[in-house]
């Protein structure tokens, strides 16, 4: 498994080793001690699936507030999606920027995501399933949500004038302003360079 990391510190690229053969390709998709010499002490409790029949199908933006934030360590089986996660801690120097990705059944890449960050996908095939191993347990009473569209986080979504399919409560999500006090015209500020410099990772990692 190779890693590396973004623009924004915190969230890992991992790639997983893929051993093929005529009849395909097996990789280990997860080891404990490799997670943990790249992440820390961190232990994943709980694992999801969604499946997204509708393309720009947009999951987010979303997070668990303290104390049950979660860390996601996110991969794609089947298609494609477009990832994103807005860094919200509070004190970070790149509070309310973002890094993108794609991940997908082709680059099998894994992306991890730690807790203070928001995440949401846009699915760029139909059906697409995601699978994702967190940090805590869902916990409803701590399910928070940003606008998917929050002008001041400057996600380029690539929709190209499409219209994405949300659920209802995605619809409705506040934007960052209204819940942090934090200086979100710096943030805001900054994507706009983000936007021209793009905040993907800066690995080198070839598959
Ligand atoms: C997240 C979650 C949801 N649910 C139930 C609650 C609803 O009845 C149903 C769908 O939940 P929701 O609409 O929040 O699912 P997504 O829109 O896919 O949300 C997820 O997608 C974004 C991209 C994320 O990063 C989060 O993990 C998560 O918020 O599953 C559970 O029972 N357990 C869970 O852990």
């Amino acid at each position: 498994m190779e890693f590396d990391r973004f623009d924004i510190d915190g969230p890992v690229l991992f790639v997983p080793n893929r051993h093929r053969d005529p009849r395909g390709t097996f990789a280990e998709t997860f080891r404990e001690d490799e997670f943990r010499a790249a992440i820390g002490d961190v232990t994943l409790v709980q694992e999801n699936q969604s499946i997204s029949k509708p393309v720009n199908t947009i999951r987010g933006l979303h997070y668990q507030s303290e104390p049950r934030a979660q860390g996601k360590l996110v991969r794609v089986t089947t298609g494609a999606i477009m990832d994103i996660a807005v860094d919200l801690r509070p004190h970070s120097q790149t509070f309310g920027q973002h890094i993108k990705i794609e991940l997908s059944e082709e680059n099998w890449y894994q992306l991890w995501i730690p807790p203070g960050f928001a995440h949401g996908f846009r699915t760029m095939r139909p059906d697409t399933t995601v699978i994702y191993k967190v940090s805590d347990y869902y916990s409803p009473e701590h399910d928070r949500g940003i606008a998917w569209n929050d002008p001041d986080l400057h996600i380029d979504w690539e929709l190209y004038g499409q219209q994405p399919v949300l659920s209802e409560k995605d619809k409705d999500q506040p934007a960052l302003v209204e819940l942090f006090s934090i200086d979100v015209a710096r943030a805001a500020e900054a994507n706009r360079a983000m936007v021209h410099g793009i905040g993907r990772y800066r690995a080198s990692t070839g598959d």
